[in-house]
């Protein structure tokens, strides 16, 4: 039905302005037949209909954006490897769980190349490095010294510690000794050949993964994916993009997603259950996986895959050893990841990747926008197009990190380059009302090195002779960051700490719950509900 909210047509305006020269333009002609005219108001009732559901699209877009307003916008941002897309599982699975089951098997497809390709990297550093026993300690590890950095990164030792295994120098003298290195010399060929099937295998995962694109500067060739590469190569999009700016992904499928459409519901049902009945790439690969278990495990406990690990000729992370050791559990029959599992997977998210979470608050749901991102130097530029509606930033720095060097730039020391990122992210004047949290990740880790005797201050020469202990190790890292921020902060904001291990469900809900109220907080505030 036509309201009668906007002023009558031009045409009949015509009959009562006549001094109007458009209406005496559009006047009907008056020998307009009955015909004629019966056509005209089909016309003009036409238009108007059209006009009017412009109308309400616009009031409806305007409608959506005041709402939008009010939802909490939430950056996740630091460096590659950082572990954002892991605090992101934990808020998937704390505020829209079923979506996570619904990706559940497809991440077999992650964990199967989280195995494979450290495998192959390790058999491609024995071929570099023979078994590792002539060559200096960390002799091609670069070590970073940025001048602006208020932590000093000195060289590295120049003489290893004495390994257990190490020799002298004569081996070809010694029979025995040469006899043995043949033998190992042997065993790894034999290695490297029932290994082979996991070459070609590990491209049609890398493919899958990245749908076919590759990124230059990924790091140790991995893959990045963007979001919706659960449903890849099975022909369905989990993921609704939205594109509403250049580069922008999303993600919307699951119960809880405010923007989620019919379709996008539908997607998800399908794809899980198409998922579920066969997926033919990840039964292949678990089946070469199962053959060549047992030849994984006799390689991983290589004396001389042990050298090259303390010598870092091959760095392994932490994801490689967690899936390693469950290699009997991830290649048998009917394997489905345990959330564990998931947690720990690693793939590289390219670009930025929106998810949409409805979070309780006082009985009603407050709609959340967490926006992970590509932490790799490369992906950065990404970010800067959700810096000026963001409510709030949790800034991840893996203090664990303070032995290794970036992927895209072994210059720089992996803490030092969160220092000066953080820097950033504090000065930033798109920032600058933004709530700001900042996660020291990690911290397992950091107490697994300092355990095993690696020494920060071989790394970090600052650190000088303060004991290589969890705490004052920490608190030096707080300290610094602590520093960073004060030093960048003409708007007097807070900074929230926490020191975290995102793997570690239980512990990272609380903080999550922490940091939610802490968000409310400000919001609050902000929309003068306080
Ligand atoms: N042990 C342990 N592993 C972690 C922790 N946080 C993250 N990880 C692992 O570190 C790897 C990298 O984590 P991601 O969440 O993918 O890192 P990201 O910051 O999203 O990296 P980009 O997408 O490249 O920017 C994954 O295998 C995680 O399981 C942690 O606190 N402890
Ligand atoms: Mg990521």
């Amino acid at each position: 039905m036509i309201t009668a909210s906007r002023p009558p047509s031009v045409h009949s305006m015509a009959t009562t302005e006549s001094g109007d020269p458009l209406a005496i333009l559009l006047r009907p002609p008056a020998t307009e037949s009955d015909v004629d005219r019966a056509a005209r108001l089909m016309r003009e009732a036409e238009a108007k209909r059209i006009s009017d559901s412009i109308d309400e699209e616009l009031k409806q877009e305007r409608e959506r954006y005041k709402k939008s307003k009010q939802d909490v916008k939430l950056l996740l941002l630091g460096q590659a490897e950082s572990g954002k897309s892991t605090l992101q599982k934990q808020f998937q699975l704390m505020y829209n769980p079923t979506s996570l089951e619904d990706e559940r098997l497809s991440w077999r497809i992650v964990i199967f190349y989280n195995i494979v390709k450290p495998v192959l990297r390790i058999l491609d550093a024995l071929e570099v490095y023979g078994d590792g026993e002539d060559e200096d300690d960390m002799a091609s590890e670069k070590v970073s010294g940025s001048p602006e950095s208020r932590m000093r990164f000195g060289p590295p030792p120049s003489s290893p510690s004495p390994s257990p295994d190490s020799h002298d120098g004569h081996l070809l003298d010694n029979p025995v000794s040469s006899l043995s290195a043949s033998n190992s010399e042997n065993q790894v060929a034999t290695l490297r050949l029932r290994l082979s099937p996991l070459t070609s295998v590990e491209s049609s995962l890398a493919n899958r993964l990245s749908g076919g694109i590759a990124v230059s500067g990924s790091g140790k060739g991995s893959v990045y994916v963007r979001s919706g590469w659960q449903a890849r190569g099975l022909g369905f999009s989990l993921g609704k993009s939205r594109d509403r700016r250049k580069g922008r992904f999303s993600f919307s499928g699951g119960r809880g997603s405010i923007d989620k459409s019919r379709d996008d519901r539908d997607d998800v049902s399908i794809t899980h259950s198409i998922v579920e009945e066969k997926d033919q790439l990840a039964e292949e690969v678990a089946s070469v996986l199962s053959s060549c278990k047992d030849d994984v495990k006799e390689l991983w406990s290589l004396p001389a895959v042990k050298r090259l690990r303390d010598k870092r000729k091959v760095r392994l992370e932490e994801w490689a050893e967690y899936f390693f050791k469950s290699i009997d559990r991830v290649s048998s029959t009917g394997y489905v990841p345990t959330t564990d599992d998931i947690l720990h997977a690693r793939i590289q998210t390219m670009g930025v990747a929106e998810h949409v979470f409805d979070v309780p608050l006082h009985g009603r749901n407050v709609t959340w926008h967490l926006f992970d991102v590509g932490g790799a130097r490369g992906q950065r530029h990404t970010w800067v197009p959700y810096f000026d509606d963001a409510t709030a930033i949790i800034f991840m720095a893996p203090v664990s990190a303070f032995d290794q060097y970036l992927a895209e730039d072994p210059r720089t020391n992996r803490v030092d380059d969160s220092l000066q990122l953080f820097r950033q992210i504090c000065s930033n004047r798109l920032l600058k009302n933004a709530h700001l949290v900042l996660f020291l990740n990690k911290t397992d880790v950091l107490r697994e090195k300092l355990g095993k005797g690696t020494r920060v201050s071989k790394y970090i020469t600052s650190y000088g002779d303060r004991p290589n202990e969890f705490e004052p190790v920490v608190n030096y890292f707080v300290a610094h960051f602590t520093q960073v921020h004060t030093r960048n902060n003409e708007n007097n904001r807070v900074l929230y700490t926490h020191l975290t291990s995102v793997v570690d469900t239980k512990a990272t809900q609380s903080i999550i719950t922490n940091v939610r109220d802490s968000i409310f907080r400000d919001y609050l505030k902000s929309a003068a509900l306080v």
